[in-house]
Formats: C-alpha cells, structure tokens, sequence
C-alpha cells in the first residue's frame, strides 16, 4: 500500500500491527514510524522490523498519512496537546484507546480533522484479530476505504456504532485474556489428569480452534448438545461447570470489564 503510517506509543498493540504490516510485506520498513518515551523499547522496535523510530512524537506527526495513536487512555490527552498544533486536516487519525469517544479527541485536536475509533484486540499480531470500526465522517470514502482496507490486514474489521464500543472493549477487545485463562485452566486440569504439559497444551489448543471455527457457522447450542451423549461423559462435565457458575462468571465477566470501559469514558468526559 502507498501509505506513510505512524504509530505514538511502540507497546503491544503498536508492535502487534506493525509486526503484521510488515511481515505481510502490506507495508516497507521505510513506510512505518514509531515514537515512545522509551529508548530501549523504540530501539527494539527498529531492531526487529526496520522501522525508523524516534522519542519525539511530533516527528510522528510530520512523516505520515495515518496516524495510530496506541498510548493507554489515561496517556492520550496529553499526547493530544502535545501533537494537536502540527496535526493536519489532510491526516487521518485513527485511535485505539479504550474508553476515549471521537469527541473528545477533536475537542484537542478540531472538529475539521479526520478521527477513526477502532477496538482491535491482541490477536491482530497473529493476523486473526476483529477490529470494530467507527470515524467521525469527515474521511473521504476512499479514505475510508483505504484504512479499513489497512486494518484489514490484521484480521476481520467490523463497523459498530460508537454508542456500542464499551461493549465490543469487554466482548472482542478484553477478552482473549479470558480465553488464555481458559487455556492455562484446562491445561492444568489436563496435567492433574497425568497428560505432560506440552500434550495438553497441544490437545487443548487445537480443541479451542476447531470449536470456534465449528462455531463461525452453526449454532452453538446445537453444537454442544451434538457432543453430549445421554448419560455420557459431557453431561458430567457440563454440569459441574453449570455447579460453578461458569455460565454466569463469563456474563459478569464482560459486564465488569464494560463497566470499566464506561468508568475510563467518563473520566476522560470529566477532563
Ligand atoms: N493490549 C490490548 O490487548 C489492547 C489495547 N487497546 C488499547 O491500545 C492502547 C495501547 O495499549 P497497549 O499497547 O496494550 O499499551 P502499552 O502500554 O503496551 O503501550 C503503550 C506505549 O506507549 C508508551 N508511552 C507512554 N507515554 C507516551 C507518550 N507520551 N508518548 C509516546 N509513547 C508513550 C508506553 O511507554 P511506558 O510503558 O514506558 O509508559 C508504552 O510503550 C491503549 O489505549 C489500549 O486501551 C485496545 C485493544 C486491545
Ligand atoms: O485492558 C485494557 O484496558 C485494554 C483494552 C482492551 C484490551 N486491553
């Protein structure tokens, strides 16, 4: 793609979607910029993909067409300030801050420049990720085609109402780290069972993949009660999860970290 692409803040998810950018080869190193406040971990980033990197954000700013801001929420206001006199309304900028609505991004850098919200998660590192997509309609279509075209790399990409992103932050964005909970759980279940590490982590592993991807197109419910014989083993298993409350702490687990979601958006309101 023709495209300069900037990232502020060289964390986890910077690295995530550089990593498929530029192993994809969708993008040359000579094509990403990447600033954070640290040293060793811009030098890491340059290390490992070529990328030019810099401690100054504004360098950011000045060398790219599409701008990802990836610093945690409670970092991206004063980064705003810090950029918002060089932004320019040609720029795309494209946030991925959990709890941070459109409108408080332009309220520091204008309402005339092109803002993007995603909720990607940490599985666009292995380009299997879901990035929910909303902008704040000042991108041209092709613009807008171009970014999803860009975030489509990395995985699915999903338009979703803004009103809707504390949800997806819990649904799409927080929860791989319940399903590697789930993994390390089942894992040791399966070594208290006798099987060695490494087996288990292969025969869960592959059972988690091949259920969700049974799971894209039928109906779950169906497909559970396909694997439960009457009086079987499932059964057993089945209900002693429903005895624990497994059902229910997956449900208050998303409202918890929804609710999060919506603490962080109304602190940011509050600023
Ligand atoms: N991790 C995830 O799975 C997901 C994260 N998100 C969102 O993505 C964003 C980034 O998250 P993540 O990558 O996990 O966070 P990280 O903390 O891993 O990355 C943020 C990076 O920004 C650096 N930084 C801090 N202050 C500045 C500054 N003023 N200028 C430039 N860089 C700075 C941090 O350095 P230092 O650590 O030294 O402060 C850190 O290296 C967050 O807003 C989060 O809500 C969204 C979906 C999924
Ligand atoms: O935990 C967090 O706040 C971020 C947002 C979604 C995933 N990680």
């Amino acid at each position: 793609m023709n495209l300069r692409v900037g990232f502020i803040g060289g964390g986890n998810m910077a690295e995530a979607f550089i990593g498929t950018f530029i192993n994809g080869q969708i993008l040359l190193p000579s094509q990403v910029i990447v600033s954070d406040v640290s040293e060793e971990r811009i030098r890491y980033l340059s290390e490992k993909f070529g990328v030019k990197v810099s401690l100054k954000n504004i360098d950011v700013v000045t060398n790219c067409d599409v701008l990802f801001l990836a610093v945690k929420p409670q970092v991206l206001p004063s980064v705003l300030r810090e950029i918002s006199p060089v932004v320019s309304p040609a720029q795309i900028l494209v946030s991925m801050a959990a709890g941070f609505p459109i409108r408080k991004i332009e309220e520091f850098v204008g309402d005339d420049k092109k803002v993007v919200r995603i909720m990607p998660n940490i599985l666009v590192k292995v380009g299997h990720g879901v990035t929910a997509y909303c902008d704040n309609l000042r991108l041209l279509d092709e613009e807008r085609r171009t970014v999803k075209e860009l975030l489509s790399q990395t995985g699915r990409v999903v338009d979703i109402d803004e009103k809707l992103f504390d949800a997806v932050t819990a649904v799409s964005g927080s929860s791989p780290a319940f399903f590697f909970v789930l993994i390390e759980a089942m894992c040791d279940g399966a070594v208290r069972l006798g099987l060695p590490r490494d087996k288990a982590k292969e025969l869960v592993v592959e059972t988690l993949i091949g259920s969700s991807i049974m799971a894209r197109e039928e109906n779950p419910s169906l497909l559970k009660d396909s694997v439960t014989s009457p009086a079987g083993t499932t059964i057993e298993g089945i209900a002693k999860l429903e005895e624990k409350g497994f059902r229910s702490s997956l449900i208050e687990a998303l409202k918890s970290s929804f609710e999060r979601s919506k603490e962080i958006s109304k602190l940011i309101e509050e600023l």
